[in-house]
């Protein structure tokens, strides 16, 4: 239920009166959203609420129309580009699909953030891939194969690999059971919550899995109306009287999820 992770009270991420829009459509309007160091935060909301644009545009890759984000303290906007990328340095990110080059080996996918950010031989980029695959409970074998000859979840993994590349501190994950079987589905999550408990992590996902929200979530933050509605625990989720809330957290799907925890 929770990653047992110690939490910092003080934000690693601080979102403050948030606009973004298309042209006129507004996607998110006066949104604030605190995570807190160490914390697994749960996004969710209706289909089209702009969960993943609320992702990408604390990554940087959508300028907010508005209002502020800040990251480690520091606001990406008002950063010098080699500050920016010394900041994205210390996040990863896993897509859905797991967003891997199709022409590369998986020990190669890990290795084009070291060729990027680092300089280092080759040897050192192998045996350093070799652990992050190992961490991500790849056999090493998988190593040197193509992502077109991984199994969904091994591709998940293999794109969390990825993301760990660097020893981020933040670990940004979008929909990261999406497409998985239920056995394979538990078994990232699990994944997800042994990784963010050894190695510190604070992970920001987005999901729809109620699965996942109860097994790795410390808190949940809701998108509807354009902002966060609310943000606290699961008890705090089902003690909400908003409708969607109420539908989400207390629907069939729900109490399938609830029965035995
Ligand atoms: N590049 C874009 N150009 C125009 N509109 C966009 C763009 N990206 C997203 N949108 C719109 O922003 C809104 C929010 O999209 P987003 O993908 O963040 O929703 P979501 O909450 O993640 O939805 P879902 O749960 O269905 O994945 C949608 O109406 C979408 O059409």
């Amino acid at each position: 239920m929770e990653s047992g992770n110690q939490i910092v009270e003080e934000p690693i991420i601080e979102v403050q009166g948030l606009l973004t829009k298309f042209d006129d459509h507004v996607i998110h309007e006066n949104l604030d959203l605190s995570v807190k160091r160490g914390e697994v935060l749960g996004i969710v909301g209706g289909s089209g609420t702009g969960k993943s644009v609320l992702l990408r545009t604390i990554l940087g890759l959508k300028s907010p129309d508005g209002g502020n984000i800040r990251v480690f303290g520091k606001d990406l906007e008002m950063l010098p580009e080699d500050e920016r990328r010394a900041q994205e340095r210390r996040w990863g990110v896993l897509f859905q699909e797991g967003a891997l080059f199709s022409a590369l080996t998986v020990a190669q996918n890990v290795q084009v953030a070291y060729r990027e950010h680092l300089h280092m031989g080759q040897k050192l980029m192998d045996e350093l891939a070799a652990v992050k695959i190992a961490m991500v409970g790849l056999r090493s074998g998988a190593a040197d194969l193509f992502p077109s000859e991984l199994s969904g979840g091994m591709k998940k993994r293999a794109g969390l690999a990825r993301a760990l590349a660097l020893d981020p501190e933040i670990l940004f994950l979008d929909e990261p059971t999406a497409g998985l079987d239920p056995i394979g589905a538990a078994a990232f999550d699990e994944l997800i919550t042994d990784l963010a408990h050894t190695l510190g992590l604070t992970v920001v996902m987005v999901t729809h899995d109620l699965d996942t929200l109860y097994a790795t979530c410390d808190r949940i933050a809701v998108l509807a109306e354009r902002r966060v509605i609310l943000i606290g625990t699961i008890d705090d989720m089902l003690q909400s009287e908003h409708p969607w809330i109420r539908e989400y957290f207390h629907g069939p799907r729900a109490r399938a999820a609830f029965a035995g925890k």
